[in-house]
Formats: C-alpha cells, sequence, structure tokens
C-alpha cells in the first residue's frame, strides 16, 4: 500500500463576476448505464440526465446571466461502472460551457472514472481556488461498501487546505452525508467518520460549507456553524424522511450555488417539471 500523504495540488479559477461572487451547479447521481435506455426503477437515467442538462443550458439562456464558474459533479455518476457510461457522462456534460470537477460515490469505479473523463478532457483537480473560496473535492468510497469513510490522506488534504488557506471560506464536496437526513434506511449508509471531518472543520474560521450527493433530495441545514447541502439526483429521487427505502414523486434536479466573497452563500434546487421521469413507486430497492 501506498504510503506517501498526498499533498494538496491547487488551481485557480477566476469568477466571472466583476463582484467575486462564484457561481457553482451541483449535478450529482447521474446513475448513467452503458445502454443509454436501460431502466432504473423506472426511468432511464441517460435521458433524465438529457432533460437536467437541456433545462440547465435553457435557463442560462432565458436568465441571460453570467456564466457559471463551475460544475461539481458528486459521485455516482456511473451505475454499471462500464466505460461507456462514463463516456455518456462526458457526452452530457459536453453540452455545458463551464469547467466539471468531480468525485466518486459509492457505486463509481474511481480508476476507471477517472481514465475515461481524463480521457473526455474533465479535469481530475480537487483544490480549487475561486476568489475568496476555496473547494475541496474528498473521496469517501470505501471500496465494496455503500457507506463511505474519509481516509487519512483525504483528511490531511482537509487540514491543508484549511492550515494553508485559513482565511478562504471553505465548501467542502464529498459523496456520502455527514449529518443524517432523516431516512433510517439511508442514513446507514452514512459518511461513517464525519466526526473527524467535523474536528478539522471546527478549526476553520472563515466560512464551512458541506456539499454531498448520494441522498437523491434536496437538503439544507446547518449544524455547529457548518451548512449541510444536498442536491436531488438526475435521475430517481428518494423520499425525504422516509424510515423505509421509497421514491419520491419530485422530478430529477440539480443545484444552483452562489458564493459570496464575504462568506454568505444563497442557494437554490431546480427541478424539471412535475411529472416528469416518474419512477416505479412500487420499487423497494436496488
Ligand atoms: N431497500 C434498501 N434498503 C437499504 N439500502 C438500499 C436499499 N435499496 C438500495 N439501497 C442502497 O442504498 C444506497 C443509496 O444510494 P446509492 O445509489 O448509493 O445506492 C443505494 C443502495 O446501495
Ligand atoms: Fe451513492
Amino acid at each position: 500500500m501506498n504510503q506517501t500523504p498526498l499533498q494538496l495540488d491547487t488551481i485557480d479559477i477566476k469568477p466571472h463576476r466583476p463582484d467575486g461572487v462564484v457561481e457553482l451547479l451541483q449535478i450529482t447521481d447521474t446513475h448513467l448505464f452503458a445502454d443509454k435506455d436501460a431502466d432504473f426503477l423506472g426511468i432511464a437515467p441517460w435521458h433524465s440526465g438529457r432533460a437536467v442538462v437541456e433545462a440547465i443550458v435553457e435557463n442560462e439562456r432565458l436568465a441571460q446571466t453570467l456564466p457559471h464558474d463551475l460544475i461539481l459533479a458528486t459521485g455516482d455518476l456511473s451505475q454499471d461502472n462500464t466505460p461507456e457510461s462514463y463516456r455518456h457522462f462526458s457526452e452530457l456534460m459536453s453540452n455545458l460551457a463551464p469547467p466539471v470537477f468531480w468525485l466518486p460515490g459509492n457505486h463509481d469505479d474511481a480508476a476507471l472514472m477517472q481514465a475515461e473523463l481524463d480521457n473526455a478532457g474533465i479535469s481530475n483537480a480537487k483544490h480549487l481556488l475561486c476568489g475568496q473560496w476555496q473547494i475541496l473535492l474528498l473521496d469517501t468510497q470505501l471500496a465494496g461498501e455503500t457507506h463511505g469513510e474519509l481516509s487519512a490522506a483525504q483528511l490531511s488534504l482537509l487540514e491543508q487546505a484549511i492550515e494553508r488557506y485559513p482565511d478562504h471560506h471553505l465548501l467542502l464536496a464529498v459523496h456520502h452525508q455527514a449529518i443524517p437526513v432523516g431516512c433510517a434506511w439511508l442514513d446507514q449508509h452514512n459518511l461513517r467518520n464525519a466526526d473527524a471531518m467535523q474536528a478539522l472543520l471546527a478549526r476553520h474560521r472563515a466560512s464551512r460549507v458541506v456539499l454531498c450527493g448520494h441522498v437523491h433530495q434536496g437538503f439544507d441545514q446547518g449544524e455547529q456553524g457548518v451548512r449541510y447541502l444536498a442536491s436531488p439526483a438526475t435521475c430517481i429521487q428518494f423520499k425525504p424522511l422516509s424510515d423505509e427505502f421509497a421514491l419520491d414523486s419530485m422530478a430529477p434536479g440539480w443545484r444552483a450555488i452562489s458564493l459570496h466573497p464575504d462568506g454568505r452563500l444563497s442557494t437554490q434546487v431546480w427541478r424539471l417539471p412535475p411529472h416528469t421521469f416518474e419512477p416505479d413507486f412500487s420499487a423497494t430497492g436496488y
């Protein structure tokens, strides 16, 4: 096993907005298959993912907003771990102008994912300096498990980030939820050593935000001065506050986030129109 500690490798991204506000989008849990028409509990993820991308493009055109600075793809991009599924993800992202940054989820094959996304020219950068903010993407994947964990090496990257950039507000992106979302069946598949991450976050004086995927629902909660956010998946939605596995009737979606230079954050969950891509509500799991 390679014991060499990971070194923080930082890239700079200049925010487009003259007031320094960083505009980003979160796209998560696309669960793509090699077969674009493959069914996932009543939804074909490639088709719902494509509809999300088209809606983002249309939103930008209608709102005539300044361009987004970046997109964060927070894992479970593939459901079947095929090279084709990652190529389909790259194809979807090629319709969007901002650079995409990614981290693996429990369903991903991280090595294959990196190889395929590298081939498509999607950056593997994990620490971004953007105006007054720093964005760190950490890997919580634990091979063969549905729940997640931050290895010592990943925690060390967080420590390096807050030590090196103590005055930059921090957005930490991970796949697994660090605090319970209120679905017992799903909260057993959480980030197991969230306390180690939280102990490091407690040292950081600037703003702290933790953004995750995995929970297939909108989530926004503050705890001990840290804001925890999650986004709907671009395919099936899990029903909030359900102890048993249950799919939700809300449409697929994504999250938009504005990071202000003074540390404030504003955010909005966007969804496709109601009743588009309704799943098979009788499904009991996968
Ligand atoms: N009925 C179920 N009960 C518990 N876990 C489940 C059930 N169905 C699926 N899962 C797991 O829960 C995970 C939550 O999101 P994932 O897409 O990561 O993958 C899912 C499955 O591994
Ligand atoms: Fe997941």
